[in-house]
């Protein structure tokens, strides 16, 4: 038999708290099935979606200190000093743009000599990304989106995602809802968009071409999707090539001004950066017909591409006003504010179906990979290896260094 090898969950110690997992207690024991030379230990925790007594239901043995495991599974960034040293770390790290806030535990990281992959650089051949939670931020945002429209409508009313036990209950809550007429428009085509997508197809809201929902009225809910295809074209000879988007966003324009003036809620899930023009301007909010009164805005960059995001909303409190002539911040379901939903860590209202999605991408797609030495996938998703950068991330020297202001 292949060496033995030790595999922990460790608990999540970042604040604001984290309740998902890499992998659900049927998961574990898949991987124990399949791969019979792994054995997988779990670090209780009071907060995981999946409680201590189901791991060791499954035969999965609780474990506080993981000292003998040779890889281990986080999903949050970790306190430094709660890092154990020589061991194997698999995380979102949230380094590899130089944040601030990281630096520390990135000194650490390498003083402890320890090896860092990062899930956010494990990617596809296409270099498309392998692991995200975006599927579930979509759903939850547009059920959040939705909710506050019923709010502020007086029209319907829905449920916290939070207070479901999962999806499947989620789905149940939907049975006997009725929405009012009314006008969606969903941006971005990834996981984010196909979550929102999910929640329309749920709710029988009805989807027209964008062509159709711009110019027709209906006696029912309806949505429509817009692609970057469909709001960007480049200024000089409107057209859109992917890659050149991809490349020279700033030579785009964005098409989405109509849509500001028809739609009743805005679900946003859109990859964004700077050098992309937004969505509108602060001066369109200020127009007569600007009718939007709800913006899910799932990207949820601040001031990003939509100019009203003032900044995070939390789980315990969603939704926050925006006056339309001097962008103040107000309470939710004013009359004349367009309201904002912008939670920063949605997955985290359905934990236990979005760590399960997270487990099964890493079981298809990297288990196998992890265990084999020199892949070339994890190499490239490995930051730092034995305590030193490795040479696709030696750009962070000076950031892990501490000489970086970045
Ligand atoms: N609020 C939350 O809780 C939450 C959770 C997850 C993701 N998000 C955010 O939602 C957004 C969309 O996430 P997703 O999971 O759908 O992403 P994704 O990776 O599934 O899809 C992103 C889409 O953007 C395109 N894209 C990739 N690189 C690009 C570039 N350089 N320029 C233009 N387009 C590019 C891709 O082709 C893809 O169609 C991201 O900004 C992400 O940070 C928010």
């Amino acid at each position: 038999m292949a060496n033995l090898v030790n595999i922990g969950l460790i608990r999540e110690e970042k604040q604001p708290q984290d309740n998902r997992v890499a992998f659900t207690p049927k998961q574990c024991q898949w991987i124990m099935h399949h791969f019979p030379q792994v054995r997988i230990y779990v670090q209780p925790s009071s907060i995981r979606a999946f409680k201590d007594e189901e791991y060791s239901q499954a035969g999965i043995p609780l474990k506080e200190d993981l000292a003998d495991c040779d890889i281990l599974f986080g999903i949050k960034e970790i306190p430094p000093a709660k890092l154990i040293p020589g061991k194997k770390y698999l995380f979102f790290s949230h380094t590899k743009k130089k944040q601030p806030h990281n630096q520390k535990m990135l000194q650490e990281i390498l003083k402890k000599k320890i090896t860092l992959i990062d899930y956010e650089c494990l990617v596809h051949p296409d270099g498309q990304r392998i692991l995200g939670f975006g599927f579930f931020a979509g759903i939850v945002g547009a059920h959040n989106g939705l909710m506050a429209y019923g709010e502020k409508t007086h029209s319907f009313h829905l449920k916290r995602v939070y207070t479901m036990h999962d999806f499947q209950d989620l789905i149940g809550h939907y049975f006997g809802i009725k929405l009012p007429p009314m006008k969606i428009v969903i941006t971005g085509s990834g996981r984010v968009a196909a979550g929102a997508l999910e929640i329309m197809g749920l709710l029988g809201i009805k989807y027209i071409p964008p062509e159709e929902y711009l110019v027709n009225q209906y006696a029912y809910p309806v949505y429509t999707q817009l692609k970057a295809g469909e709001l960007y074209l480049r200024k000089n000879d409107k057209t859109y090539s992917r890659s050149d988007f991809h490349q020279h966003p700033d030579q785009y324009e964005c098409r989405f001004l109509p849509y500001v003036t028809v739609s009743d809620l805005l679900i946003n899930g859109i990859y964004w950066d700077h050098n992309i023009p937004p969505l509108f301007l602060a001066s369109d909010l200020r127009k007569e017909n600007f009718h939007i009164k709800v913006i899910a805005d799932i990207t949820d960059d601040t001031q990003g591409s939509i100019p009203c995001n003032l900044g995070d909303s939390t789980i315990e409190n969603p939704v926050y006003g925006v006056t339309k002539d001097t962008m103040q911040q107000t309470a939710p379901y004013l009359a004349d504010t367009v309201d904002m939903m912008c939670v920063g860590n949605l997955p985290n209202e359905l934990p236990r179906d979005a760590s399960q999605y997270f487990g099964d991408q890493l079981m298809k797609y990297v288990f196998e990979a992890l265990l084999q030495p020199g892949n070339e996938m994890m190499e490239n998703a490995t930051i730092t290896k034995d305590g030193q950068l490795t040479p696709h991330y030696q750009y962070l020297e000076d950031y892990a260094s501490g000489k970086s202001e970045d």
